[in-house]
């Protein structure tokens, strides 16, 4: 059996570990924060250990990157030189660089990850990115492991990682924050909350659904929708006219040049 230790057990570890738990039992995991509450947590969940203390880091297979990229710096002074030299490191951190990783741990076999939270349910979306020191064997383990709970997607450049960031890391963000729109504009409308909260999440699931399992394409599938002097044509027309689409645009270019500015 390998193991993990997560240095770090917010809510993209926590999707992240869960995930691996409930589709694998291949690892045995580890689990560290300097408060240790949400480890023990954790651990508890995964059955797997808590770490309490810095001062000795068990040695795994995997070690993962699982701070605030803001956060890294003193992670990785609290780490260096402590970790099982054949390891092969996990960073899920925006924007942080394989470089950065590399020269401030003193290690050279990095794998880098742009995760989504969906992974907690077994949907997640991981693009890899990996240095050129990990070998082929953990190359198809970590391919493995992360596959059974999200889809994964492997870049050849590592700025594609920061490009892609915008779209499938903070995208659930983005269809959340419709739903919440839709939902409140609903209620405020006069339907009762639990229902337009039901409604509004199975209007997401289906469209999902859907657009996974059709050969139609997303405009297909809007037209598909828009009956003809109908009902969605009018909303449509005011998302054109108030400029959605160049909003969507400008939302994603300010995400990019943070993950840009992240990774300086
Ligand atoms: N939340 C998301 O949807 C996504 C997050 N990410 C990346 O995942 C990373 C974590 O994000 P979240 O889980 O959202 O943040 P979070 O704030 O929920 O979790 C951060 C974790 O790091 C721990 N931590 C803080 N200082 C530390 C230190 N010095 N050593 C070890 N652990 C430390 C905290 O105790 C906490 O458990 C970030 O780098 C972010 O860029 C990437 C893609 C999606
Ligand atoms: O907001 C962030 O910086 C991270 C990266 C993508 C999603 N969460």
């Amino acid at each position: 059996m390998k193991s993990l230790l997560s240095f770090g057990c917010g809510n993209m570890a926590q999707a992240i570990v869960e995930g691996m738990n409930k589709s694998s039992k291949e690892l045995e995991y580890f689990l560290y924060t300097p408060s240790n509450t949400r480890a023990i947590e954790l651990a508890k969940v995964v059955s797997g250990t808590h770490v309490a203390d810095l001062s000795k880091i068990p040695e795994c297979d995997f070690y993962m990157l699982s701070c605030k990229p803001q956060q890294f710096e003193e992670l990785a002074k609290s780490i260096k030189g402590k970790l099982k030299p054949s390891a092969t490191i996990i960073s899920i951190l925006a924007g942080t660089t394989t470089e950065t990783i590399s020269k401030s741990l003193g290690v050279s076999k990095v794998l880098r990850v742009m995760p989504n939270t969906p992974s907690l349910v077994g949907a997640g979306v991981n693009a890899f990115y990996f240095t050129d020191e990990v070998g082929s064997e953990e190359r198809h383990f970590l391919n493995d492991i992360f596959s059974g709970f999200s889809k994964v997607f492997t870049f050849e450049k590592e700025e594609e990682i920061d490009l892609i960031t915008g779209f499938s890391g903070s995208g659930p963000a983005y269809i959340f924050e419709f739903s919440r729109i839709l939902t409140e504009k609903m209620v405020s409308m006069g339907i009762a909350r639990d229902i337009a909260t039901e409604m509004i999440k199975w209007t997401f699931y289906g469209s999902s659904k859907l657009q996974l399992e059709s050969s139609d394409s997303s405009e297909e599938l809007r037209i598909k929708v828009t009956s003809k002097n109908g009902v969605t044509y009018e909303a449509l027309e005011v998302f054109k006219g108030e400029g959605l689409e160049k909003i969507v645009d400008m939302a994603i270019d300010a995400a990019y040049n943070r993950a840009v500015e992240l990774s300086k």
